[in-house]
């Protein structure tokens, strides 16, 4: 510290605000999940514009991101193939020390709610703690349950030591939750209570406003985190595949190794796009025939 001729003191170094606050930064692990067909540079954009925000709060320390394809299962019109979609995410990622690709999400025989994606990520996250946790309670000679299936556990656990892993979504994603029956509502409360969310802003959506009026995501609302993209970017995966079939350039719109993958394998033709052509709104067909099932 140094003094003035005003006799205010000073640091000689930038001190960070949250140490000079006291306040404990927070590691952060973003899990994003969709269809990526294909992945954009849009997609690539949402992870680097979460960092950003995350850590200019002082709060956060974002450590690893997690791009998870939906599953084949998920029969959204002209949907190609997981082993497509994952190729041309690893391809894209292939340059970034931090974003990764997971396969579990899409190698599932069913269709994956998110929130049971999330809860498999945090599982993941936190099994070093709870491999550490077993030899303790061994060595201890106590008995303590550790529960491997957190299906329906995870929203009463209290929060693990550890990274924090966060859904990062679009604002179509978050507006999707008004949808009647396309998403359980305590997936939503876990979700936004439990975990967190990062939300990206595109154009034609107001996440604000559609936080404020909605009483559950209200109550969470200072765990979703909305970013503004400022440099609007509207690249969508369907304006995509439309560019491709009809022979369109998409170049400096996806990574260019992908546009050579699509290439190389022919990837979307109008046949491709009559995928599930005949099945309207899939996952809220699964969803609600399947939760009026059980
Ligand atoms: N331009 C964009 N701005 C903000 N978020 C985006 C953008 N494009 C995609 N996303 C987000 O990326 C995630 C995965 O996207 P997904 O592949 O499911 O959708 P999409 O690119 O909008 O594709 P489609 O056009 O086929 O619906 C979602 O959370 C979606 O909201
Ligand atoms: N109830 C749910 O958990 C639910 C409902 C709709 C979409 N989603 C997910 O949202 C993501 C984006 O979906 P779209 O590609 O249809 O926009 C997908 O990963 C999908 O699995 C989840």
């Amino acid at each position: 510290m140094k003094k003035t001729t005003l006799g205010v003191l000073y640091r000689e170094k930038a001190v960070p605000l949250c140490e000079m606050q006291n306040q404990k930064v927070t590691e952060v692990v973003l899990l994003a999940c969709g269809s990526f067909n294909p992945i954009t540079n849009m997609h690539l954009r949402m992870f680097e514009l979460a960092r950003d925000h995350l850590q200019d709060t002082g709060q956060y320390n974002v450590v690893k991101g997690i791009i998870s394809p939906v599953g084949d299962a998920y029969k959204k019109k002209g949907l190609i193939e997981a082993s497509h979609r994952l190729e041309m995410a690893r391809l894209a990622t292939a340059n970034s020390d931090w974003i990764k690709v997971d396969d579990w999400e899409s190698l599932q025989p069913e269709w994956m709610e998110t929130a049971k994606v999330v809860r498999h990520h945090y599982e993941e996250l936190h099994a070093e703690d709870h491999n550490k946790d077993d030899v303790d309670t061994v060595k201890h000679g106590k008995k303590r349950r550790i529960e491997e299936n957190h299906s329906e556990s995870s929203r009463h656990q209290k929060r693990k030591d550890g990274p924090q892993l966060m859904l990062l979504c679009g604002a179509d994603v978050l507006e999707s939750f008004a949808v009647p029956n396309l998403w359980k509502q305590e997936d939503i409360a876990e979700i936004v209570g439990f975990y967190g969310l990062v939300c990206i802003t595109r154009s034609g959506s107001d996440p604000y406003k559609f936080i404020q009026q909605s009483d559950e995501l209200w109550t969470h609302h200072k765990n979703i985190h909305v970013v503004h993209e400022w440099i609007t970017n509207e690249i969508s995966a369907t304006h995509v595949r439309r560019a491709l079939r009809r022979g369109h350039s998409v170049r400096y719109l996806l990574p260019e190794n992908v546009i050579d993958y699509i290439r190389e394998q022919r990837l979307y033709s109008a046949e491709s796009e009559r995928k599930n052509a005949d099945i309207v709104l899939a996952p809220l067909q699964r969803y609600t025939s399947a939760s009026s099932s059980s």
